[in-house]
């Protein structure tokens, strides 16, 4: 059960990404409260994970307190994981079509979201990660287009767009990874 003093347990979610904040608060709140900085911090090159706490420790240095990041990716399993962290770009440069067009070549159409959140208790703590993956198929763009990748990439027949919030919110990758978050948090708060 919660206590009253988890029910007061607030992050920094450092993104400057709007539409990930809308869906973090309406996961987590009112359990854990989401506060928000939309920092522009630098991303390095590597794994998720290399990513992801690299991301965390640049946010608690630059902020001097506890701190909640996330990576999001998009692998494509006939690429090997690729376009991977590197998913903003190609989703800049070459778009919905452009990203449809990259597996033409392979019969392979499926693709995992990936959401890895990392949060630290502030400067010189090593970040704790919380991975959610969700399974599904890139295909050719359905749905309202105001949030990144979310009109091609389908679920058990409906892309993330076609989705109403709530639905999105069940089942995702950054559901799935909030999850877990909220599962250590909880556990914190008691121990
Ligand atoms: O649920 C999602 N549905 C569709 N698209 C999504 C989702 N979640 C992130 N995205 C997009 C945003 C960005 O193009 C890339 C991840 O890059 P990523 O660096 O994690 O995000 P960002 O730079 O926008 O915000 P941040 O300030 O938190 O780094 O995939
Ligand atoms: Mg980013």
């Amino acid at each position: 059960m919660a206590t009253p003093t988890a029910a007061r347990q607030t992050v920094n979610f450092i993104t400057g990404n709007a539409n990930k904040l809308v869906e973090v608060k309406a996961i987590l709140e009112p359990a854990i409260q989401v506060e928000n900085q939309a920092l522009d911090l630098l991303e390095i090159q590597g794994t998720l994970e290399e990513v992801t706490i690299d991301k965390c420790r640049r946010a608690a240095d630059l902020t001097q307190g506890p701190v909640l990041v996330e990576d999001t990716c998009l692998c494509f399993n006939a690429l090997n994981g690729l376009p991977g962290p590197y998913i903003k770009w190609f989703m800049k440069s070459i778009g919905h079509y452009g990203l449809n067009k990259l597996l033409a070549a392979y019969e392979d159409k499926s693709a995992k979201a990936v959401c890895t959140f990392a949060y630290s208790p502030g400067p010189g703590h090593e970040p704790i990660l919380f991975q959610g993956i969700t399974d599904g198929e890139i295909v050719p763009p359905r749905g309202p287009g105001n949030f990144g990748w979310d009109p091609i990439f389908e679920y058990e027949g409906q892309t993330y767009a076609e989705m109403d919030k709530a639905e999105k919110n069940k089942i995702s990758h950054r559901y799935r990874a909030l999850e877990k978050l909220q599962a250590w948090f909880a556990k914190e708060m008691t121990s």
